[in-house]
C-alpha cells in the first residue's frame, strides 16, 4: 500500500534540511524538523501555537537559523511515497514511522501530514519532546486530542492537506492581491521603523533578529501568493487610501509612541495579511497568523526593555541578603546598605520557616520603603505577593516565567537567573523583567561544579545583545568589579561582599564608588 506525504509535510522535511544547513549543525534531527514545523506549516504550527509555541522560542531555544532560501518551492504537486522519504531523510526514520502509525489510526484513509510528523516527533525521545512538555503542555497524549478537536473544526485554516480553492471571480481575485500588496507593503514599512527603532534606539541584537526572522517569514508567505501576482495587481493611482491621512498619523510625540504606533501597524496589516490570505493560499494565512503572534511576542519584550530600564535605572548594585552569612544579621546588613545606595534588595533565604520568612519580609519591606528601594523575594512568588515585594526572583529549575506571572499578576517584576546565553534570550522572550546573569566568579554562596561557571565571556555574550536590565552575579567582590565591567556589565548582584562584610555600609559605598559614572 502506497503512503503519500502531503506537501506540507513534504516542505518541512525540505525546511528542516535546511535549517540544520543553516544552523551549521550537520545531522539534520528532530529539532530541525520541530524549527520547520513551527515555520512552515499550517496544521503542525496551528497545534503548536495553541500550546503558545512560536517559531521564535524554537530557534531561540535551539540555537537555530533560518535559511534565508525557502523550501516553499519543492516541486509541491510531486506525491511523495513515505518509502522516498525514509530514503531522502534517514535521520528521521523514527518519526516518520511513527507519523505513518497515527496517520493510519485516522478515520478515513489520509496522507501523512505536518500534523502527524509532529506526532511522531513527540513519540521519539530527544531534548525536544522535554522542551515541548514543559513549554506548551505538549505531549503525544495532548497532541492527540488537539488533533482529534481539529478534525471536528470547520475552520479552513486548520487544514493543510487538502488545499482550499475558493471559487472567486477574476474581479475579486484582484481585489484580494492588491489587499494583499498594500498591507504587505505596510507591514515592510512598519518593519523598518520598528527594525530602525531597535538598532538605533534601544541597540538590541536579540530583539533585531526576531524581526529579521519576520522578514523571511513575510517573503516565505508571499512566494504561497506569488509575488508577480501582486504587482501585478497593483494600482496605486486609483486607490483612494493613498489620499486619505489622519491627524494622528503624523501626531508622535515621543520615539516610543513612534515604536507602539508602528508595532500596532505590522500586527494590523499582518491581521490583513492573515485574513486575505485565507481565500488564496492556507499556508500563506497560517504563516501570517505566526507572524502575528511574533509580533505581539516582539512588542511584549522591547515595552518591557524600555519599562523596566526605567524602573531599574537608579539600581546598579543589587544585595542578596542572607541571615547566616551576615556578620551582624540580616538588618544591620539591610539597613546600613541601603543607606549607602543600594537601590534593590532581595531576601535569599534558604533556611526560615514560611513564619519567619514573612515576619522577616514585612521588616524588610519597611526599610526599603523608606530608602525607596525594591524588594524581591527570592523563590517565591507567594510570598512575594504576602509581603507586598515588588518582585520575586527564581532560577532556571523552578516556576516558569508564565506561571510566576500568574501568582503574582502584572504590576510585580520577574527576576530569572540564566546561565547561558540561550537562556538569556528566552527569558526576555518569557517576558522577564531583568535577568540574574552568572555565575561570573568562584563563589561559596551557592554551590557550583566547575563546568557551571559561565564567567566573563558570558557578561560579554549578554553585554553583546540584550538590552533588557540584567546583573552580573557570582563571586563579584570589590577586586573583581572593574573587570565584570570591562566585560560589558552595567548592573551587579552581590551577596558575600556585603553581607560577609564586618561594615555593610562601608564596603557598599566602596563598591558604589567603582561604579562607571
Ligand atoms: C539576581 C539573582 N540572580 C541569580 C540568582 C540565583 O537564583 P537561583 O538560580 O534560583 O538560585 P538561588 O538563589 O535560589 O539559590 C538570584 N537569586 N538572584
Ligand atoms: C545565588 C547565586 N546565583 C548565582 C547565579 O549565577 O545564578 S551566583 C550566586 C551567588 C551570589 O553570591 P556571591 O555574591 O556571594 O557570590
Ligand atoms: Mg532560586
Amino acid at each position: 500500500m502506497q503512503h503519500l506525504l502531503t506537501a506540507g509535510a513534504q516542505r518541512a522535511l525540505k525546511q528542516a534540511e535546511l535549517i540544520a544547513h543553516t544552523s551549521a549543525q550537520t545531522n539534520l534531527d528532530a529539532i530541525h524538523l520541530l524549527a520547520a514545523l513551527a515555520n512552515e506549516e499550517s496544521r503542525a504550527a496551528e497545534i503548536l501555537l495553541t500550546h503558545k509555541i512560536e517559531p521564535v522560542m524554537i530557534l531561540a531555544e535551539f540555537q537555530l537559523e533560518i535559511p534565508d532560501e525557502s523550501s516553499s518551492d519543492a516541486e509541491e504537486n510531486q506525491p511523495l511515497e513515505l518509502s522516498e522519504a525514509l530514503r531522502d531523510y534517514p535521520a528521521l526514520k523514527e518519526i516518520l514511522n511513527s507519523a505513518l502509525e497515527h496517520a493510519s489510526q485516522a478515520d478515513v484513509s489520509t496522507e501523512i501530514g505536518s500534523e502527524h510528523l509532529l506526532w511522531g516527533l513527540l513519540n521519539v525521545e530527544g531534548k525536544h519532546t522535554q522542551w515541548l512538555n514543559t513549554r506548551g503542555n505538549l505531549s503525544a497524549q495532548s497532541l492527540k486530542q488537539s488533533i482529534h478537536a481539529q478534525q471536528h473544526q470547520a475552520d479552513p485554516i486548520d487544514v493543510d492537506f487538502a488545499f482550499r480553492t475558493v471559487p472567486t471571480t477574476i474581479n475579486d481575485q484582484t481585489h484580494i492581491l492588491r489587499t494583499i500588496d498594500a498591507a504587505a507593503n505596510r507591514l515592510r514599512e512598519g518593519l523598518r521603523v520598528v527594525e530602525d527603532y531597535l538598532r538605533f534606539t534601544l541597540d538590541d541584537a536579540h530583539l533585531m533578529g526576531i524581526l529579521k526572522t519576520t522578514r523571511h517569514q513575510l517573503a516565505d508567505a508571499l512566494k504561497f501568493i506569488g509575488p508577480e501576482s501582486l504587482i501585478a495587481s497593483r494600482d496605486t493611482l486609483n486607490d483612494v487610501g493613498t489620499a486619505i491621512s489622519t491627524t494622528s498619523e503624523f501626531d508622535r510625540q515621543t520615539l516610543e509612541h513612534l515604536l507602539q504606533a508602528n508595532l500596532k501597524r505590522v500586527q494590523e496589516a499582518t491581521r490583513t495579511l492573515e485574513e486575505f490570505s485565507k481565500l488564496i493560499s492556507v499556508e500563506a494565512a497560517s504563516i501570517f497568523k505566526q507572524m502575528r503572534y511574533s509580533f505581539y511576542t516582539l512588542e511584549k519584550s522591547v515595552l518591557g526593555c524600555l519599562n523596566n530600564q526605567q524602573k531599574l535605572k537608579d539600581c546598579r548594585l543589587y544585595l542578596l541578603v542572607t541571615e547566616s552569612l551576615c556578620h551582624h544579621g540580616s538588618g544591620p546588613a539591610i539597613r546600613e546598605s541601603l543607606a549607602a545606595g543600594v537601590g534593590i534588595v532581595q531576601i535569599r533565604e534558604k533556611e526560615m520557616t514560611d513564619r519567619q520568612l514573612l515576619e522577616h519580609g514585612k521588616r524588610a519591606r519597611e526599610w526599603t520603603r523608606e530608602t525607596g528601594a525594591i524588594l524581591i523575594m527570592n523563590d517565591r512568588p507567594d510570598l512575594a505577593v504576602a509581603i507586598d515585594a515588588d518582585g520575586v526572583h527564581v532560577g532556571q529549575d523552578e516556576l516558569p516565567v508564565r506561571e510566576v506571572r500568574q501568582i503574582v499578576g502584572p504590576r510585580h517584576m520577574i527576576g530569572v537567573s540564566t546561565h547561558n546565553i540561550e537562556q538569556a534570550r528566552k527569558a526576555v522572550l518569557d517576558g522577564a523583567d531583568y535577568l540574574g546573569v552568572g555565575p561570573t566568579f568562584p563563589t561559596t554562596t551557592k554551590l557550583f561544579e566547575a563546568h557551571e561557571y559561565a564567567g566573563l565571556k558570558f557578561i560579554q555574550q549578554v553585554a553583546a545583545e540584550i538590552t533588557l536590565p540584567w546583573f552580573a552575579i557570582g563571586g563579584i567582590n570589590e577586586d573583581n568589579l572593574e573587570q565584570t565591567f570591562q566585560a560589558g556589565a552595567q548592573r551587579v548582584a552581590v551577596s558575600s561582599a556585603i553581607c560577609g562584610h564586618e561594615q555593610p555600609g562601608q564596603i557598599t559605598k566602596k563598591l558604589l564608588e567603582q561604579f562607571p559614572s
